[in-house]
Parts: structure tokens; sequence; C-alpha cells
């Protein structure tokens, strides 16, 4: 749930582009008050314009909330100009790929709360999932402020160490893409095979949708629930021996793309 302190002292987004408009337009539809909301952003989006939230006015001088949505090589442009809310009661979230908090506390003070959390785009219809972690500054208060902000667009899990966020990133955060890479090669393999395109994906699509409710909403492992599709000598297992291939199949390739994530999201910690 949205905390109070969010309708009455303000959030404010820094940078409302892909991501950050996924989770604004969540906690709109989920009652946030477009007048609590103040959008910093110098390429807004059209649809922010009929939505009623602030777009760069000047910024309440204690928000509740800054969230910091912009990309990580646009951060070193775009923090200082909110290093006045620094070292106070304002929490900094941070959604950004690779952007430490050591690396925030360096621009914004060393006693500003921070929270450095990794959603994925599913939070636009509620059902996104956040990794979140905070620093020493965060008060018990405000991390639930943030939880309740993140849980209004999906599901939360609290981190334990920093440094597995680049994981989370590589896993969850780009995940989407790789589940709609996956659509896209389904539809296009469908056609291949003789369907007409717009039947082929809306074969893909609902097969992936239905099979994802499935693994959260049943009993069944998704190993078990693998199994439950694979006839002997059937259609399945056909397909299967391709893609279970230890040397070419997913086995092979799934581990070396979430390696190339995370890998990818420790090198911009760097600056890179
Ligand atoms: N797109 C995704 O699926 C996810 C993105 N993220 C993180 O979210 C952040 C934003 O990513 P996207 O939304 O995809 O990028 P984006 O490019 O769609 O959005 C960035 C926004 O920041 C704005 N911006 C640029 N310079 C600015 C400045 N100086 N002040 C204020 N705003 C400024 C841009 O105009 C743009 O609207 C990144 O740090 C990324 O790592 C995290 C999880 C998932
Ligand atoms: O591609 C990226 O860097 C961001 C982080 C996770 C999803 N998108």
């Amino acid at each position: 749930m949205i905390d109070d302190s969010v309708r009455d002292k303000g959030l404010v987004l820094l940078g409302c582009g892909k991501m950050g408009s996924a989770m604004l337009a969540g906690w709109l539809a989920g009652g946030l008050p477009a007048t609590s909301v103040w959008v910093n952003d110098p390429h807004p989006s059209d649809w922010l314009l009929g939505t009623g939230v602030h777009v760069n006015q000047p910024l309440p001088a204690h928000p509740a909330v800054v969230l910091i949505a912009v990309k990580p090589q646009q951060m070193a442009d775009a923090l200082p100009t909110l290093q006045a809310l620094g070292n106070g009661d304002t929490l900094f979230l941070s959604i950004a790929a690779g952007i430490t908090i050591g690396r925030y506390q360096d621009i914004l003070g060393a006693q500003t709360p921070i929270v450095r959390a990794m959603p994925n785009t599913p939070a636009a219809i509620g059902q996104g999932i956040t990794a979140l972690i905070g620093n020493a500054n965060v008060t018990a208060t405000q991390l639930e402020t943030a939880e309740g902000l993140l849980q209004a667009v999906g599901q939360t899990v609290r981190l334990e160490t920093e440094d597995q966020i680049d994981a989370v990133t590589a896993l969850s955060g780009g995940g989407p893409a790789y589940v709609f890479h996956l659509i896209e090669t389904l539809a296009a393999a469908g056609e291949a095979v003789g369907l007409p395109p717009d039947m082929a994906m809306t074969l893909a699509k609902v097969t992936v949708a239905g099979s994802g409710q499935l693994a959260i909403q049943s009993p069944e492992t998704p190993t078990q629930l693998r199994i439950n599709v694979t006839s002997p000598k059937g259609t399945t297992l056909a397909a299967l021996n391709v893609l279970m291939d230890e040397e070419s199949g997913f086995p092979a390739l799934v581990p070396k793309a979430i390696k190339a994530a995370r890998d990818r999201s420790a090198e911009l910690a760097s600056g890179a």
C-alpha cells in the first residue's frame, strides 16, 4: 500500500522514461493522486500531459521520496540537480542498473537515506517483481514506504547484500526482454511451419502467459510441469531434445546470457 507520507509530502521522479512510466502508471492506477507527483524530465512522454502530474515544475521542499529513474549514463548530469535534498528526510529510491549506494552517497551526501531497487516492466500492469536493499540511513518506516510503493506494482524481495543486485538485474530486471524474445521467436517459428502471422503470434503470447501463470499457481514444480507436457516418444520430446541440448540448447545459452548481463551490471558500477 502506498504510504500516506507519499501522498502528503510528494513523490518526485527524476527521469520518467520506459521504466519510470511503467511504475508511475501503476501508482496512478492504484490511486496515488496525480497532484502528489512531480516529474523532472527534459523529454517528458506525451502520456504524462493528460494525467495532472506536475511536469518540470518547482519541486516540493521536502518530498517523501525521489525515484531515480534516469539511465546510468545520465546520472552524472541528472543527480547533482537534487543535491539540496540529500542528507535529509527525503528517501532516494534508485532503480538504475549498476549505480551503487556508495556513488549516490558521494553525490547526495553520506547521511542520505537511499534504497537501491531493481524492478521490471510488468510493473505497468501490477505484475512486476522488485528486489531492494537500503543503506544504514534508511529508517524502518522509510523501508516500508519504499516497499509499499514497489508492492503497489507487484511483488518485492529484500536482498541480503547490495552486490546481489547485479544478478537480479540480469535475471528479473532484463528477464521480460528475454521472454518477449522467446515470444517473437516462437511466433516466427510457427510462421515458418505454416501458420498465419497473427495466429502464430496469438498462440505464442497466450502460451507464454498461460505457462507463466500455471508455474505460479500450480503446486507442481516447473520441472514436473514440463514433464506433464512431454509424452514419451511424442512431439514435445522432439523439440526438447533440441532445446535441452547441453552444448547448443538453453543449458548452454541461458547461463551465458545471464552472466553477460550480470557482468555488464557490475561494469556499469565502474562508470563504463
Ligand atoms: N527499462 C527497463 O526494463 C528497466 C530499467 N531499469 C533502470 O531504469 C532506468 C531508466 O531506464 P529506462 O526507463 O529504460 O530508460 P529511458 O531512456 O526510457 O528513460 C530515462 C528518462 O530519463 C530522462 N532524462 C535524461 N536525462 C535526464 C536528466 N538530466 N534529468 C531528468 N531526466 C532525464 C530521459 O528523457 C528519459 O525519459 C535505468 O537506470 C535502468 O537501468 C531498471 C529496471 C528495468
Ligand atoms: O538493460 C538495462 O540496462 C536495464 C536494466 C534491467 C533492464 N533494463
